[in-house]
Parts: structure tokens; sequence; C-alpha cells
């Protein structure tokens, strides 16, 4: 039988990968696919630098447009990243009939309801499991795997960098910037690391996995977004301290009124199985009402974890290639017209316990002042921490848990608490999770 012909696109890190996993497989790779798989032709825009992986046999180009317009390609395979030349060189694949394997979570969530239509149209899938949690087949796991459940919620550690970061600040107290260089340097990190450390990446690949978990269309900007890099030393140590840890995490819970969908820092009980994923692995608890809460672990970021998964959404394709386009698995997982456009909650309605660290002057009633504000807001104390002056100027940190409470007033007793003549410094936040 002749083998199925694909085009890369991008030989960066995830690229030279899936070149050399294809290549180092190939045999157990045909055997599962039913064909074998031929790297046809790769682009790169840098035909001259050198590549980490064996380019033999594979015809190199730095016109990409020319892979997708090759009509011997039947698989275009997407690793160039951004939402730019990306998303024409996708959408010219689909308009020239081919099918799409994308890693470009930022892609996906931003393009992906118009890409999608297109395809659906033109009777191609655009594959995408490399782009949430890296090698995890989180994709495959909640939109075949749990197919018979009405998903709940879901919250992952979906960032390699960020958990990365928070790991190595936790565990060896190194700082923030020193080893978000080494990540880069690892190949973990986006193209604009800020994308890491300020939630971005996170929030494209939670956006995704709410679509597929509720049946709703794409919506990024709806997503709310909180990064890491305000989180302190310090408050590594008190969260360890009371019995927690901070990750950062990607939530989406379905609720009576609507859907909320968050990324932000979170302390979470330090004996959950999330708390102790640490590195670069990612996690994600899915909670079906059948199946009840499932977890999946591996290697969110990295050169061969991600080609493992381009490499597994190639095979589907291959093994669909002679199925009718109304049988795939929908993108969406969800029928097209079946996807309702379920409101996004907006912060101010979420409910969640909160840790907070407000540095006062060490005076009597100080925390008389703070409890009224609380009790005026209905807001519960779980636990107080009182540590010692820190700082030159005398300042006490005061650690609080609370019980659940409405997010508009919380931040109306912060804004309160802000106010106080004691109060010297903004009160960090962070937003607690039991996940049980
Ligand atoms: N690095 C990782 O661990 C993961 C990356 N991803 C995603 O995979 C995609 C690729 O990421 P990386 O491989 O890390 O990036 P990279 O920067 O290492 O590779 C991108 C490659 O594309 C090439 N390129 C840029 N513009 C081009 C153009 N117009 N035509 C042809 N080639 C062009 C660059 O020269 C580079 O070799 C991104 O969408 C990223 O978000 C997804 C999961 C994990
Ligand atoms: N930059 C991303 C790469 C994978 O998606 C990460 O660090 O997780
Ligand atoms: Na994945």
């Amino acid at each position: 039988m002749q083998s199925v012909k694909i085009g890369i696109l991008g030989l960066g890190t995830v690229g030279s990968g899936t070149v050399s996993v294809l290549k180092r497989n190939a045999r157990e790779i045909s055997r599962r696919a039913g064909r074998d798989i031929e790297i046809f032709t790769a682009a790169d825009r840098d035909t001259d630098k050198n590549f980490d992986c064996d380019l033999t046999g594979v015809a190199l180009t730095d016109d990409a447009f020319s892979v997708v317009n090759n009509p011997e390609v039947q698989i275009v395979v997407e690793l160039i990243g951004g939402t730019g030349v990306a998303r024409d060189l996708v959408m010219q694949a689909i308009d020239n009939g081919k099918h799409v394997v994308t890693a470009n979570k930022a892609l996906i969530a931003m393009h992906g309801n118009e890409l999608f239509a297109n395809a659906q149209e033109k009777g191609v899938t655009i594959a995408f499991e490399a782009a949430v949690a890296g090698g995890i087949p989180i994709i495959k796991a909640m939109r075949e795997g749990l197919a018979g459940n009405r998903i709940e919620w879901l919250a992952g550690i979906i960032n390699g960098t960020g958990n990365y970061i928070l790991t190595e600040m936790r565990d060896k107290g190194r700082n923030f910037s020193d080893v978000l260089v080494e990540a880069q340097a690892l190949g973990y990190a986006e193209a604009d690391p800020t994308f890491d450390v300020e939630g971005i990446d996170a929030a494209h690949k939670l956006t995704i996995m709410a679509s597929i978990a509720f049946g709703i269309p794409l919506q990024f900007y709806k997503c709310y977004t909180e990064g890491i890099s305000k989180i302190a030393q310090e408050d590594v140590q008190y969260a360890a301290e009371l019995g927690y840890r901070i990750k950062h995490l990607g939530i989406a819970k379905r609720t009576a009124s609507g859907v909320e969908l968050r990324v932000h820092p979170t302390l979470i009980p330090h004996r959950r199985l999330i708390a102790n994923v640490n590195g670069v692995m990612n996690a994600v608890v899915v909670k079906g009402d059948a199946v009840g809460p499932t977890l999946y672990y591996g290697a969110g970021a990295g050169s061969e974890p991600t080609a493992s998964a381009v490499v597994a959404d190639i095979v589907d394709i291959v093994r669909a290639l002679t199925s009718d386009p109304e049988n795939r698995v929908p993108h969406l997982a969800f029928q097209p017209d079946a996807i309702k456009d379920t409101p996004i909650l907006p912060m101010s309605e979420v409910t969640t316990s909160y840790y907070l660290r407000i540095q006062t002057e060490d005076k009597p009633g100080v925390l008389a002042n703070i409890t009224r504000i609380f009790s005026e807001q209905g807001i519960n104390i779980e636990a107080i921490l009182q540590k010692q002056p820190e700082d030159d100027e005398g300042l006490v940190p005061i650690i609080m848990l609370t019980q659940p409470v409405a997010e508009q007033n919380m931040d109306e007793a912060i804004a309160q608490i802000e106010a106080l003549d004691t109060v010297k410094t903004t009160i960090m936040r962070i937003r607690m999770e039991t996940l049980g």
C-alpha cells in the first residue's frame, strides 16, 4: 500500500522531535497506522541552521506555503506557532483539502471556531492533541474516553514552564528569573515567555479543554487570567507551613448559572496528588458524573514528549483517511450543531476560599479591625498565622485562610482593609481549591 505523505512546517523544538520520533519508531508506527508515513517535505524559515534531527530524504524548503500547496502532501503538520502566518498556512491547507495536525494552542484557542467550521465544510480534520498538556493524551481522554459523562469540572497544571519555576522556587529557594532562563534553554517556554508566566498559555489550553468538556464555543477572551510573577518566596513558605502548596491552575467548572473559566495561582492541600506534580510535569483532574475524578499526568512540554502527541494525531488521521467525514470524532467532542452558548461567569460571581498575606503595623486593634471588615462581608476565617516583624519598617505579616466567599465580597473586604492606616502594602491574595 502507498505511504501517506506529510509536510512539516517548523523544525524547532517540537518539529525536530516529531521528525526523530517518526523516523526512530517508523515500523511500530506503521504497524499501528496500517500505512507507512513518509515525511515528504518540511519547511523552516532558516534552512541553514543545525537541526536537532536527521533530515535525510526530506525535501527541505524555506517556503512554508510551498508545502501546503504541494498536491502530494496529504497531512500538514503545523509546528511554527503563533496566530499570524500559522493561521494563514492552516487555512490554506484546509482550503486545499489537507488534514492538519498542530501543537499550536494559541491558534486553536483564538481561531479554532472558524478553523473547525472551515475544516467541517471541506471534510478534513484538524488534530491538536499536542496543544494541551503536551504529551498527555488529555484531548483523546476527554473527547472519547469520557464521552458517556456529564463533565462537572476540570482543573490542571497545564504550563510546564510555570510549574518548573514554582517547583524550583519551593525546593531550592531559587529566584524566579534564573529558573525562567533555564526553562527557556530546555525548550519548554513559549517564544514570548510572558505567555507562560502570566498564564496566557494556560488560558489558551483551558479554553480548549472547557469547550471539549462542556460543548461550548472557544472563548479565550472570557478566561480570567492571572500569572505567577507576583508570587513571593515567603508565600511559598507560609503556604507550606499551613499544609498547602501553591500551584498555577487552570480551572473550568460548570455551575447552575454558567461556566467558570479561570487561570490563577491556587493553594491546594499538600496531600492531593496534583499538589505533588513537580517540574515540567503537567496533570489534569477531570470530574465526570459517572466516573468521578480522573487524573492524567505526564510531561507537559519538551521536544519528544510533545512529538509523542503530534505523531499520535498523525496516526489517528491516517487510520481515518478512509472513513466518511461525518463519522469522524467531532473537533470539540460535541456535534457542531449541538454546541451551546452557556455563559462564562464573571469572576465577581466565583466563590472560593482565600489565602491572604496582609503586611500591617504591629499595633493593638489591627486584627480587630480586619476581623470586623470580614464579618461585615460575611467572610469566615479558617486559620490565622501571625509572624514576627520581618522588614526594616517593622511590618508584621498576618496570613489568613478563609472559608469560601464570593469574589465580590472579598474584593470589597480587601479594598477596606488596604484603606486602613495600619496596612501599608497591597494585600497578597491567592485563591484556594480542595479539588475533592
Ligand atoms: N516547546 C514545547 O515544549 C511545546 C510547544 N508547543 C507548541 O508547538 C509550536 C512550536 O513550538 P516550538 O517547537 O517550541 O518552537 P520553536 O521556536 O522551537 O520552533 C519553531 C520553528 O518554526 C520556524 N519558523 C518560524 N516562522 C516560520 C515560517 N514563517 N516558516 C517556516 N518556519 C518558520 C522557526 O525557525 C523554528 O525553527 C508552538 O505553537 C508551541 O506553542 C506545544 C507544546 C509543547
Ligand atoms: N510553553 C509551554 C509548552 C507546552 O505547551 C509550557 O511550558 O507548558
Ligand atoms: Na496533549
